[in-house]
């Protein structure tokens, strides 16, 4: 199948299950429904025991029918006939509902804790695993693993069926019965070699479902960044590659499954014909009855149906297993963010300390090395340096987005990988540059900070922020709708969200990573007027961009290549005039207010 495989790879956590393990997991996903899966196991054995008894029933009706022909033969076997099959329409009735209501449970519960495994996986996860592709295992793979536990059903009560059939069927004639079995090695010979196949084509195709669906995701994320550089055609030819690997893939899963059935059929096609030559040479030498001989020409249609159909379920039975063994990988896709403890800190007083901390994304490229800082508990650090001097690098690792390798970091001097981490970041409020905001209205978005809080609460932190003047500014106040992503309101506007959200959370410690992009002035006021109330008695890690936020600081932290080269206060690291004194220079200096004055006074 290497023209299949070539150059579509597997994520890294994926993993290849034993049957053996992937049957276990499926059971123990199935262990609540006993009860309903019993009750459908007794319901799959009377049907296909009534299934059985219909044919052979008829059977016997017609070897009857050559003896007696008297009314009452007719209305005891019409009667007969009318029975069996009402039972067992009622009995698969009664299996089908069970058993789609026991796999619906199934799937939400293995949805259920794929999602937790969404929300479970740290930050480098994401960075290294496409989300269209997450995404994708969540919902295609785990619906695709539902209908083949149905379709598996199926196939066990049609088994059923044969084998109660077989065993009749022995009892007429072993000789013509044999014949019947002799194929079925043959089939089940063909559909193990099949099986191997078709388990890979099925991965494959999936995996390029996912990631034609990831490509989508990306391209409509990005679309305005597209647009405003024209890339438009880049992303259509782009996406058409994408399109087009994915088809090439999808036809050559579509032949490989298209070439079974058809082998299948002549093979059953010969198996036909042989027993009903044998069969009517049976009857012609007068040791089989006609009724018999019916019940054996019937008997192929049941026997070789199921037998023919385990092909294509086998290959649907790979696709839920491929399905499965890829949600079953989500799941157990190790963490690298790893807590040992489950500390709680009452209350967070807010000391944080970085003790020779190594730090990197990747195992080639070190971040920080051997750092250390202490930050003592409602003070404010205002973090600067260059780009990628690593200031986002130490928040992401106060906030425990990922692992750092080497050194400790205590909160409150304890081991952060000793914390509760669901109580710890409930006591850490984070502001990025772009905060992203929920799809709902204003005051939704700000009670995210504490789900239960009241309207009246909302409203208080609201009117904290900025003086409430931003409220004013929206159309409909608090319950103006933020749109997708927050694209209704201006970025300072999500910004003011942002904060009362952080506000309203009460958090011990504040992440601040500062906006870049320039606001107007009056929005920019707001904003401050924000921060100092958010800031005033919390431990504030701020990484600054605006030369307010550095001046306020309690103390400032110059960073170069993950390294601190230089801290103190705004003025004290002005008189050193090192890197700081550059930094304020081409970065922070044109935001003074002696700056701008002494360019008005230029241009006058
Ligand atoms: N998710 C990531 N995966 C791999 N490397 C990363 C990742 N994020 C940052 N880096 C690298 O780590 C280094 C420090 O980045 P960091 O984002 O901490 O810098 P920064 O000072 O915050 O920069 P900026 O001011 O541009 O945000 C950089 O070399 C960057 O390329």
């Amino acid at each position: 199948m290497g023209f299949i495989m070539d150059g579509l790879d597997a994520e890294a956590y994926d993993r290849t299950y034993t049957d053996g393990q992937l049957l276990r997991r499926i059971m123990h996903y199935f262990s609540p429904q006993r009860r309903a899966m019993a009750i459908a196991a007794g319901a799959i054995f009377l049907n296909a025991v009534l299934d059985t008894a219909l044919p052979i029933f008829v059977s016997i009706s017609i070897d009857q029918l050559q003896i007696d022909r008297s009314l009452s033969t007719f209305i005891y076997l019409a009667v007969g006939l009318s029975l069996i099959a009402t039972l067992a329409w009622v009995f698969n009735a009664v299996r089908q509902q069970l058993s789609s209501r026991a796999v619906g449970d199934v799937v939400l519960a293995l949805r259920e804790d794929a999602c937790d495994a969404v929300l479970e996986r740290d930050m480098s996860f994401y960075d290294t695993f496409q989300s269209g592709k997450v995404v994708s295992r969540v919902n295609s793979d785990t619906q695709a693993f539902s209908q083949v536990m149905t379709l598996t059903l199926d196939l066990l009560s049609r088994l059923l069926l044969v084998s109660l059939l077989i065993g009749y069927l022995f009892t007429i004639d072993v000789k013509l019965t044999f014949t019947l079995l002799g194929f079925a090695p043959i089939i089940f010979l063909f559909a193990l070699a099949f099986r191997k196949i078709a388990r890979r084509t099925i991965t494959q195709s999936r995996r390029m479902t996912a990631t034609v669906s990831s490509h989508i995701q990306e391209t409509v994320s990005g679309i305005g960044v597209a647009k405003t550089f024209r890339q438009e055609p880049v992303i259509y030819s782009e996406f058409h590659e994408v399109n087009e690997k994915s088809r090439s893939v999808n036809q050559k899963t579509r032949f490989v499954f298209s070439s079974i059935f058809p082998l299948m059929n002549g093979l059953a096609g010969i198996g036909t014909a042989l027993l009903v030559y044998w069969g009517a040479v049976s009857v012609n030498t007068e040791s089989l009855s006609i009724g018999d001989w019916f019940l054996f020409v019937q008997g192929l249609t049941m026997f070789w149906f199921p037998l023919t159909s385990i092909a294509s379920f086998w290959s649907q039975f790979q696709l839920g297993l491929a399905a499965g063994e890829r949600v079953f990988a989500l799941i157990d896709a190790e963490s690298n963010v790893v807590q040992n403890n489950n500390r709680k800190l009452m209350p967070v007083h807010g000391r944080i300390n970085f003790k020779q901390v190594n730090f990197s994304y990747t195992p080639d490229e070190p971040v920080l090395g051997n750092f250390s800082l202490e930050i003592q508990p409602g003070e404010t650090i205002a973090l600067v340096g260059h780009t990628g001097s690593g200031k986002s690098s130490i928040a992401k690792l106060i906030a425990r987005f990922y692992e750092f390798q080497h050194g400790t970091i205590e909160i409150d001097g304890v081991d952060i990988r000793e914390l509760d981490l669901g109580d710890y970041r409930s006591q850490l409020g984070i502001v990025t540059q772009t905060p992203f905001l929920f799809d709902g209205n204003v005051r939704e978005n700000i009670r995210y900070g504490k789900p239960d809080a009241s309207d009246e609460e909302v409203q208080t932190v609201a009117r904290l922020v900025g003086g409430g003047d931003w409220l004013g500014s929206l159309p409909n106040g608090l319950d103006t709708d933020v749109g997708e992503r927050g694209g209704n309101l201006s970025l300072g506007q999500r910004q003011l969200v942002a904060l009362a959200r952080v506000l309203l959370q009460n958090p011990a410690i504040v992440i601040l990573d500062e906006a870049t992009a320039s606001i107007d002035p009056l929005t920019e006021a707001l904003i401050q007027e924000g921060l100092d109330v958010i800031l005033k008695d919390r431990t504030a890690i701020v990484i600054a961009h605006r030369l307010s936020t550095v001046r306020h600081a309690d103390r400032i932290i110059v960073l170069r290549k993950g390294e601190i080269i230089e801290t103190g206060s705004h003025e004290g690291l002005l008189d050193q005039a090192g890197h700081y004194a550059e930094l304020y220079n081409t970065y922070f200096r044109h935001q003074s207010l002696e700056y701008i004055e002494s360019g008005a006074k230029d241009e006058l």
